[in-house]
């Protein structure tokens, strides 16, 4: 069973990921997990913060010589930052001298509505909200990322891909009949400054964004993460708790700030008559069966289907807004306006980044719960003998067939409705 955790505050010395159930012999290195890390602090509308801070990697334990080595792997994140939030977040109590008068040691009583800081003080008990928002903060996708490196490394060793893109910013979305990008296009998207695949609507994207910042307003948005080369069957229809689409749905709606997930069509579907949901197969001249359509975006019966997998996360505007919004101090019970220091003003293309990594986490799980193995060349062994195993009649083409082939046959059947 792959098993993560994370761990570390916003402002603390360092994060940690630790990953355990990783094949032995999967190639990762250090640069990559930089890579990776560098990709998530992409993106328009990012604060200050992603500019003088930077994430510092060091693989820990489990990879020798860059292959892992079945154990499980460690990995930290560390701070430059550190130094000047030692006092402050020090894990060991620090003489109250040296923290009197520090503007970063002020208590944070006015709470952000959006934000964990007024459940998590009545929560857990604290007067103040620096130590809920110090780990409720999404720094911590940091580590998500670099454990995700690890679970697509998995994925690549099974020729599986992913890539994701920004499909809307606020009300500016990428046209419904837009082409899908492919995992080819990730330096196109990386060097988009919202990752969206579509230039125009990226333009009215950046156009977005700058109104709002002029007008001191936070935006959220679409991401959509894709996968390539999945074996179909991953996931089951057994129990709801093996079903692809709700660990899909789990591990995305836990990012945060993730208020809704489709799958495929998603909501759209809900929308439409039967005859226009679903994805019809059709006979191949080579005896595999074709579907015409990928409406349900790669899984039915909560299992992969073999064709390509699309997920869609919709994230809401930042919660610490510019133009702060009302709340209540907690130390005088007066009205007051948020704590606002800086934010990002958008920032859904690195939610992108993120929700791939965890999209990655999910599907490598599912793929060494179906095939096992202790080492990489194993599980990728057990992964072929198993598609070789489906008879030729079951088989199916990730190849959508012709739309124009289905309205044929309508023709000579009539139209059943
Ligand atoms: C990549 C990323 C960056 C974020 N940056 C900020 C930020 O700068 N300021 C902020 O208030 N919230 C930011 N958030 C969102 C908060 O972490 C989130 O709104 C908060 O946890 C409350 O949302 P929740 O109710 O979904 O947990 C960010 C989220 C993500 C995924
Ligand atoms: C540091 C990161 O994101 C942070 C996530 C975040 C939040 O509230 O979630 C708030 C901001 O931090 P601060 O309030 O200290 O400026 C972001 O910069 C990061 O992604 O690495």
């Amino acid at each position: 069973m792959l098993r993560w955790l994370t761990a570390g505050e916003s402002h603390g010395e360092a994060l940690v990921g630790i990953i355990e159930g990783v094949p032995a012999g999967v190639e990762l290195t250090t640069e990559m997990i930089q890579r990776a890390l560098a990709r998530r602090r992409l993106g328009y509308g990012r604060g200050a913060r992603m500019k003088f801070e930077q994430d510092e990697v060091r693989i820990l334990g489990g990879v020798r010589h860059g292959l892992t080595q079945g154990g499980p792997v460690a990995i930290e994140i560390a701070n430059t930052e550190w130094p000047k939030w030692q006092d402050v977040m020090s894990s060991d109590p620090v003489d109250a001298a040296k923290l009197e008068g520090r503007a970063r040691n002020a208590p944070l009583t006015r709470p952000r509505p959006g934000h964990a800081d007024l459940t998590g003080m009545q929560k857990y008990g604290f007067d103040e909200a620096r130590p809920v928002l110090e780990r409720a903060s999404a720094r911590e996708t940091a580590t998500r990322v670099a454990l995700g490196v690890v679970a697509s490394q998995i994925l690549a060793a099974l020729d599986v891909r992913l890539v994701s893109h920004t499909t809307a910013i606020a009300e500016v979305s990428v046209p419904e009949d837009a082409a899908l990008p492919t995992s080819g296009d990730v330096e196109a998207l990386d060097a988009d400054p919202l990752r969206c695949f579509d230039k125009a609507t990226s333009d009215a994207m950046v156009a977005t964004i700058d109104d709002a910042h002029k007008a001191g307003e936070t935006l959220g948005g679409v991401v959509e993460v894709l996968a390539e080369g999945l074996p179909l069957g991953l996931g089951s229809y057994v129990h709801w708790d093996r079903r692809l689409d709700a660990r899909l749905a789990g591990v995305l709606m836990g990012i945060q700030a993730i208020k809704g997930v489709e799958v495929g069509d998603g909501f759209r579907t809900a929308a439409r008559p039967g005859t226009r949901a679903h994805d019809e197969t059709l006979p191949g001249s080579d005896s595999s069966v074709h579907r015409v359509t990928n409406r349900a975006g790669g899984i039915e019966g909560g299992m992969s289907i073999g064709d390509l997998l699309r997920v869609r996360a919709a994230m809401k505007p930042i919660a610490t807004v510019p133009r702060a919004l009302h709340t209540v101090d907690v130390s005088t019970g007066e009205p007051a306006r948020a704590h606002h220091q800086r934010s990002d003003v958008c920032a859904v293309p690195a939610a992108g980044v993120v929700a791939e990594a965890m999209v990655a986490l999910v599907l490598a799980q599912a793929a060494l719960e179906k095939f096992g193995g202790d080492s990489m060349a194993e599980t990728a062994r057990n992964k072929d003998a198993y598609l070789a195993a489906i008879p030729e009649n079951l088989r199916t083409s990730p190849e959508l067939a012709d739309p124009s082939e289905l309205a044929a046959l309508d023709e000579v059947r009539g139209d059943l409705s």
